[in-house]
């Protein structure tokens, strides 16, 4: 019989709560993922109070599903909803982070600050694949190179690749069952639903849960003193952008493009959208402007020229920076540590273009 949630789910119906009902008729189960025979799933107790009496069931939740045909392994995390006192140490020696994440937006009322926090410049693209996320990291490690204090909010919800990007391998612990801790890579501090959900597994959520979970990653994550929190928009002008522009207060927004035409009018799109909710765009950054053959040092337009400086002439914004196509940027991300930290002109773009950020009061 195949292993379906509808399975895992009647096995966990089961197990009692502490105080009444079971784990299934309770709806306490989140983020139930199967990976192959691979089961994990976050148990999220009431309230601290309760997840404190709860590690019985967390066992007793992992042995149901183990004996059920074709799983290999289970991992039962149990976290904690609410205030009150904070939850019992994890297995993995990890907090019980309180948060719902995916959870409902809290009303709020206009774009707010966030505490602690001087600056946020958002990284936005009107394609995806054009490489915002990789100009996203480059720039945050650029920027703590230079000894600024910095954050990477990972807001691409559906499609997080920061957590592979900057090397983030813990999940984000909670210390007072309110705030998460973010995590912290090459002196940045990070957070992404990619450290929190398994990396390989699709996040299908619809509008509210990404809008909460994009307000919660700004105001309840501890971000601590930072001169600048580096935002990684998802690709479009949907939601997320909206909710972000609506609730927190933006210092500004980069916008990537290619030089391919398809991108830079999806890049207009997004230029126009900043307008319209009155974010700046503080410039341009044309990525895979070229690519220089390593053999013979030709340097090749592969996806067309002066696009980008075009675009940036028209709205009259800075274009900030060319980057390269070359495969150590690729490499590099794949490997967890971004191509600013190397050696070499590549890694030089972006150590110029956070300069260049400090040097304008924006970085
Ligand atoms: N300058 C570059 N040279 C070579 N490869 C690059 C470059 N920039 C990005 N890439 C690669 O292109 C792919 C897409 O990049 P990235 O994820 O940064 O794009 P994105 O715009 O954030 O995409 P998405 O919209 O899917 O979030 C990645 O594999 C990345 O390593």
């Amino acid at each position: 019989m195949a292993l379906t949630r509808e399975r895992i789910m009647s096995v966990l119906a089961e197990v009692a709560m502490p105080d009444k009902g079971d784990l299934a008729s309770r709806d306490v189960v989140r983020a139930l993922n199967i990976d192959g025979g691979h089961v994990s799933f976050v148990i999220e107790a009431p309230d601290p109070d309760i997840a404190s009496q709860m590690e019985p069931q967390r066992r007793a939740a992992e042995a149901a599903v183990s004996a059920l045909d074709g799983v290999e392994r289970v991992t039962a995390i149990l976290t904690a909803h609410g205030g009150g006192k904070p939850a019992p140490k994890q297995q993995q020696q990890q907090e019980a982070p309180s948060l719902r994440v995916g959870g409902h937006p809290k009303p709020q009322a206009g774009p707010q600050a966030i505490p602690g926090v001087d600056r946020v410049i958002a990284v936005a693209s009107g394609k995806g694949g054009v490489g915002k996320s990789t100009v996203s990291s480059n720039l945050a490690v650029a920027l703590a190179a230079a000894g600024r204090k910095v954050g990477l909010l990972d807001a691409d919800i559906l499609g997080p690749s920061q957590a592979h990007m900057m090397g983030v391998k813990d999940k984000p612990a909670s210390a007072d069952g309110k705030t998460l801790e973010p995590l912290e890579a090459h002196g940045v501090k990070v957070m992404s639903v990619g450290a929190i959900v398994d990396q390989d597994q699709a996040v299908v959520w619809r509008g509210p849960m990404l809008m909460g979970t994009v307000q919660q990653f700004a105001f309840q994550v501890n971000w601590g003193d930072l001169d600048v929190l580096i935002v990684d928009l998802p690709p479009g002008t949907g939601d997320v952008q909206l909710t972000l522009s609506q609730k927190v207060e933006m210092t500004g927004a980069l916008v990537v493009s290619t030089p391919q035409d398809v991108a830079l009018l999806d890049a207009h799109k997004a230029i126009d959208m900043f307008g319209k909710v009155s974010v700046p765009v503080l410039g341009l950054i044309e990525n895979m402007s070229s690519y220089i053959c390593p053999n013979c040092g030709h340097e090749a337009h592969l996806f067309g020229e002066g696009g980008v400086a075009r675009e940036a002439e028209k709205i009259g914004a800075p274009l900030l920076a060319q980057l390269p196509l070359s495969l150590d940027v690729r490499m590099a991300g794949d490997k967890g540590i971004p191509v600013a930290l190397t050696e070499g002109a590549v890694g030089e773009g972006y150590r110029a273009l956070a300069a260049d950020l400090v040097a304008r009061g924006i970085g």
